[in-house]
C-alpha cells in the first residue's frame, strides 16, 4: 500500500476527528517559519494524545521533547484549568517559539517549557520533589529512552500513563544487528519495560502522513 493512500486516510480522519483550528496551525506555521524540522506528531496522534490524557483525568504532564509545542497544545488542552504541564526542550530557540505557541494558544498559565537537557531537568525536577505525573509523553533524543523511562517511572505514580514515541525506527527495532545507536537504544527501552516489574505495556506500528512508525504505551503498575 502507498504512502498516497496512507497520506489521504489520515488526512479524512484528521478533518473529521482532529480538524485543526487557528491555534494548532498558528503553532505549525510559526514553527515552519522559524525553521524548525517539521517532526510534530500528526494531528490524528496529537488527538490520540489528548484523549489519553482525558480517559487518564490527567491534572500534571510531564514532556519531554517540546520542538515547537504542537503536541504540548493537544496535551494541555485536556487539562483541568488547575492542571500543569511541564515539557523539557534542549533547543532554545524551539523553547522561544514553543513558548509564542502556547501563549497564542492561551496555554501559557498552564505549561512550563525548561530549557537545558532534559536528563538535567529530570534531576532538577526531582530535587524540587515535583510529581508525581500522570502522564509522560517521551519524544527527544532517541538514544536516552531507556534513560527517559527510567525518570519517568522515578516520578510516576501508580496509575501514571507513559508514552513513547516513534518506537518503530523504519522497522529496524526489530533487528537484532543493527548498530544505530537510536535502534540500540529503542530496543533497550522496549526490553527494560518488558521485564520492569510495574510497568505493563505494549507498542504499536502506525502509517500515515508521518510516514511508517509507531508509539509504545505503558502503565505504571501498584
Ligand atoms: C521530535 S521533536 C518533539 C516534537 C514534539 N513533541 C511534537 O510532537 O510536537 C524532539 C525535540 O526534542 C529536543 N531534544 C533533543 N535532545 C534533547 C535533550 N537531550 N533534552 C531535551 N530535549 C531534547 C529537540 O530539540 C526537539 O525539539
Ligand atoms: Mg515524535
Amino acid at each position: 500500500m502507498s504512502n498516497d493512500r496512507w497520506n489521504a486516510v489520515d488526512t479524512y480522519f484528521t478533518d473529521h476527528l482532529a480538524p485543526a483550528d487557528e491555534a494548532l496551525t498558528a503553532a505549525l506555521e510559526a514553527s515552519d517559519a522559524a525553521g524548525l524540522p517539521q517532526i510534530a506528531v500528526a494531528a490524528n496522534q496529537g488527538k490520540l494524545l489528548h484523549l489519553l490524557a482525558l480517559v487518564q483525568g490527567a491534572r500534571r504532564i510531564l514532556e519531554i521533547g517540546t520542538l515547537g509545542a504542537y503536541s504540548t497544545i493537544w496535551l494541555a488542552r485536556a487539562l483541568p484549568s488547575d492542571g500543569q504541564l511541564v515539557s523539557l526542550e534542549y533547543n532554545p530557540a524551539h523553547a522561544e517559539v514553543a513558548r509564542a505557541n502556547l501563549a497564542r494558544a492561551g496555554l501559557d498559565k498552564l505549561v512550563e517549557v525548561r530549557v537545558g537537557a532534559a536528563l538535567d531537568s529530570l534531576g532538577a525536577l526531582e530535587a524540587e520533589g515535583a510529581g508525581p505525573f500522570d502522564l509522560f509523553f517521551i519524544d527527544a533524543d532517541k538514544v536516552n529512552n531507556p534513560n527517559y523511562v527510567e525518570w519517568a517511572v522515578k516520578l510516576s505514580r501508580p496509575g501514571s500513563l507513559i508514552i513513547v514515541d516513534n518506537v518503530v525506527r523504519e522497522g529496524a527495532v526489530a533487528d537484532t544487528a543493527s548498530e544505530d545507536p537510536a535502534v540500540v537504544a529503542t530496543r533497550r527501552m522496549v526490553e527494560l519495560v518488558g521485564e520492569h516489574p510495574r510497568l505493563t505495556a505494549t507498542a504499536v506500528q502506525t502509517v500515515g502522513v508521518r510516514g511508517y512508525d509507531g508509539f509504545l504505551l505503558a502503565r505504571v503498575q501498584g
